[in-house]
């Protein structure tokens, strides 16, 4: 039994593929490079790398065949929500139309199980907090719309297909491997948590704090960041989950239930890194809500999964070892 990873060359999937075979699975990658990079693969021996994209149907139906392939994770997707405001199309024919070509050779090879990255975009501006997996959807940007619209596709492949489906909903991940040289590398970068260790390398003179104005008890935003080892455990106990002969469509959130403003983390990696990291308040940035915390609860009842790295100096901490030993990422 075969697990083939979409999108294993990014970050979130490089750091499964590991976890993966660290746990002896037989794992294949399918990446078009255009955001990861072949070097986070290298790292996990003897995982073979496939170079094309996702809606090139021949080359998908022949690799889940050739590999024996039993289950699908699927990470390979655009997911900056400042762009996806900018070109929706892109994000409607990477994200939903990139999908759907997958599950068309998934099909064809019959291969029914899948494993997706949701996010906690699709919920929009939540009702309440902790969020739960049956709140409201109402994206506020067109990545976390085409997510959703992903997951609806799962339900309704489940009823025609027989497609069995485990959408991740994860709030934000950080942090790096713990041994292997794998880590955060997006081009440009837009998260917090790296742009804030890069002004600690001495690459950026400060930090933008998107808005101070926000009804928090700093005024900045709160997110739930959850270490990239936890995401990729939870990825491995979802393809458990399927094997055991799961049918459906489910969708778990994963968090750590806890919220730190944006400035709380610049004080975190204030003492983490021992860099004073200057910060300036500069406007709102459009889409973002002003907190997003999980309850996780569920992952952990269903698919018995507990956050191992929960403590956020911990999670800064990790990434700051992968920033310090790999400056220019991967360089590639
Ligand atoms: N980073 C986060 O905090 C976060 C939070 C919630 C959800 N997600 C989701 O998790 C997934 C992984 O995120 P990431 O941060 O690791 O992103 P990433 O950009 O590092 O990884 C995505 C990978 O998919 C590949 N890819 C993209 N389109 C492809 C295509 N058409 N065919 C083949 N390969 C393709 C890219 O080359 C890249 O290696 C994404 O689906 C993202 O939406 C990420
Ligand atoms: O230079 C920066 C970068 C970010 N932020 C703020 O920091 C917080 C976190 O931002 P970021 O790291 O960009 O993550 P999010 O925008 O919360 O989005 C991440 O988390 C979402 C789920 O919560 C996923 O859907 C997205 O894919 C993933 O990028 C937000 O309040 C931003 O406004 C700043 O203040 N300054």
């Amino acid at each position: 039994m075969t697990i083939l990873v979409t999108g294993g060359a990014g970050y979130i999937g490089s750091h499964t593929v590991a976890e993966l075979v660290q746990h002896g699975e037989s794992v294949v990658v399918v990446d078009s490079l255009q955001t990861g990079h072949r070097g986070a693969v290298l790292a996990s021996l003897n995982v073979p790398l496939y170079d094309f994209d996702i809606r090139d149907t021949a080359q998908m139906v022949d690799v889940l065949q050739r590999h024996a392939v039993d289950t699908v994770i699927h990470f390979a997707a655009n997911s900056l929500v400042g762009e996806s405001v900018q070109n929706p199309l892109k994000y409607y024919d990477n994200n939903v139309a990139g999908t759907a070509k997958l599950l068309e050779a998934m099909v064809q090879a019959n291969v029914l199980c899948i494993v997706f990255s949701s996010t906690a975009a699709v919920y929009g501006l939540p009702e309440r907090m902790p969020i739960r997996e049956a709140d409201r959807k109402l994206p506020t940007n067109p990545y976390g719309e085409t997510k959703l619209a992903i997951e609806r596709m799962f339900h309704w492949a489940n009823q025609a297909y027989g497609l069995s489906s485990v959408s991740l909903r994860y709030f934000n991940a950080a942090g790096a491997h713990p041994t292997l040289p794998i880590g955060e590398d997006h081009q440009p970068e837009s998260h917090l948590i790296p742009i804030i260790l890069q002004v600690a390398l001495g690459q950026r003179e400060k930090v933008n704090i998107f808005g101070d104005d926000y009804d928090t008890a700093d005024g900045t935003c709160i997110r739930d960041y959850i270490h990239v080892m936890d995401l990729a455990k939870a990825h491995r106990l979802a393809v458990q989950y399927l094997r055991n002969g799961e049918k459906g469509a489910s969708a778990f959130n994963l968090g750590n239930g806890s919220g730190f403003s944006v400035q709380e983390v610049i004080d975190v990696a204030r003492k983490v890194t021992g860099h004073p990291i200057p910060a300036q308040v500069s406007p709102r940035r459009a889409g973002d809500p002003p907190q997003l915390i999980a309850d996780a609860t569920e992952a952990h009842r269903v698919l018995g999964w507990t956050p191992e790295r929960t403590e956020l100096a911990e999670i800064v901490a990790s990434a700051w070892q992968w920033h310090q030993a790999h400056p220019q990422g991967y360089q590639d």
